[in-house]
């Protein structure tokens, strides 16, 4: 792809991001920039790991760019903007990967037609494995379109969807990998408590949920089939199936998707 892309915002997103396409050597890392806030020492970091360009002078960085991509907290977009958007001109596609926000939000605070993607990426971008969604807001193009995808496919997969739908996908993709990640926690912390090495412990549970995962992709079972086949009756399984059942597991889990999805809908609304 011969583009300048901009990030707006560095943090954590923004590096999973670039990694991912400075790995697929999609764009020259040369015409990758990246600004923040403030933060000189996470840019010269992020210059020195992946070696993309990273700027203080804004002006120049969005100017220049084909794409620039939205990478800052939801609240932080209005003033962001407000300092900038009189760099950014209505040729340029606007890639927002903003929890919350509309597009038609952001066509508001930049006060011009722009075409804007909506995308919702998660951390695994870092090895190549969000499962990112996108969606087009009234501005954008199936060419628009078509150009974040081929982005995105470099940082994992990519599914439309409708931009109503964002918000229980961001709770289900954008912020699924942390409930994992939580489950993990426990499952270590378990193990530790009976004594065993944790990172022996931590390495056997990362090979069981990627393994696990696969599974969920490969096999024509569903979920609940691939669990009863583990479920030996009156075995192990069971008796720790009982308990999260006893104590509501998917309701729990439920609630969670349902809270996150809320505070989208919240974010979006501030
Ligand atoms: N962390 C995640 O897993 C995901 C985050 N997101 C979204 O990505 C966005 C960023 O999230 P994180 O990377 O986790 O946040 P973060 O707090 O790590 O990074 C935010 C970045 O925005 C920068 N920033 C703030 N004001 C700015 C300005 N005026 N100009 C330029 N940069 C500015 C900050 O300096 C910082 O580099 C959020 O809107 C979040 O909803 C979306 C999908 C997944
Ligand atoms: O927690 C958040 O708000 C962001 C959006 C999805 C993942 N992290």
């Amino acid at each position: 792809m011969k583009k300048n892309i901009t990030f707006l915002g560095a943090g954590s997103i923004a590096e999973a991001i670039l990694s991912g396409i400075v790995n697929a050597e999609i764009i020259e890392k040369e015409n990758i920039f990246v600004t923040n806030r403030s933060n000189q020492q996470r840019l010269e970091y992020l210059e020195e790991k992946y070696g993309v360009t990273t700027v203080q002078n804004k002006e120049m960085a969005i100017r220049s760019a084909d794409i620039l991509i939205l990478a800052m907290k939801p609240y932080d977009l209005h003033e962001s903007l407000q300092g900038l958007k009189g760099f950014i001109h209505k040729g340029q596609l606007i890639i927002s990967i903003l929890a919350g926000i509309s597009t038609d939000t952001i066509t508001k605070e930049l006060e011009m037609a722009s075409p804007v993607i909506r995308v919702m990426p998660n951390t695994s971008a870092m090895i190549g494995h969000s499962a990112t969604a996108l969606s087009k807001g009234q501005h954008a193009s199936e060419e628009h379109l078509r150009i974040a995808e081929e982005l995105f496919k470099t940082i994992g997969t990519t599914t439309l969807v409708k931009e109503d739908d964002m918000h229980i996908v961001t709770a289900i993709a954008g912020s699924g990998p942390a409930y994992f990640y939580y489950m993990v926690e426990a499952m270590v912390k378990a193990a530790v408590e009976s004594g065993f090495d944790q990172q022996i412990a931590k390495e056997l549970i990362t090979q069981t949920i990627k393994g696990a995962g696969e599974m969920l992709q490969q096999s024509d079972d569903s979920p609940s089939t691939l669990r009863q086949k583990i479920t030996s009756p009156n075995g192990t399984t069971e008796a720790g199936i009982n308990v999260l059942e006893q104590n509501h597991f998917q309701r729990i889990v439920m609630d969670c998707v349902n809270k996150a999805k809320e505070r989208s809908k919240e974010l979006g609304k501030n």
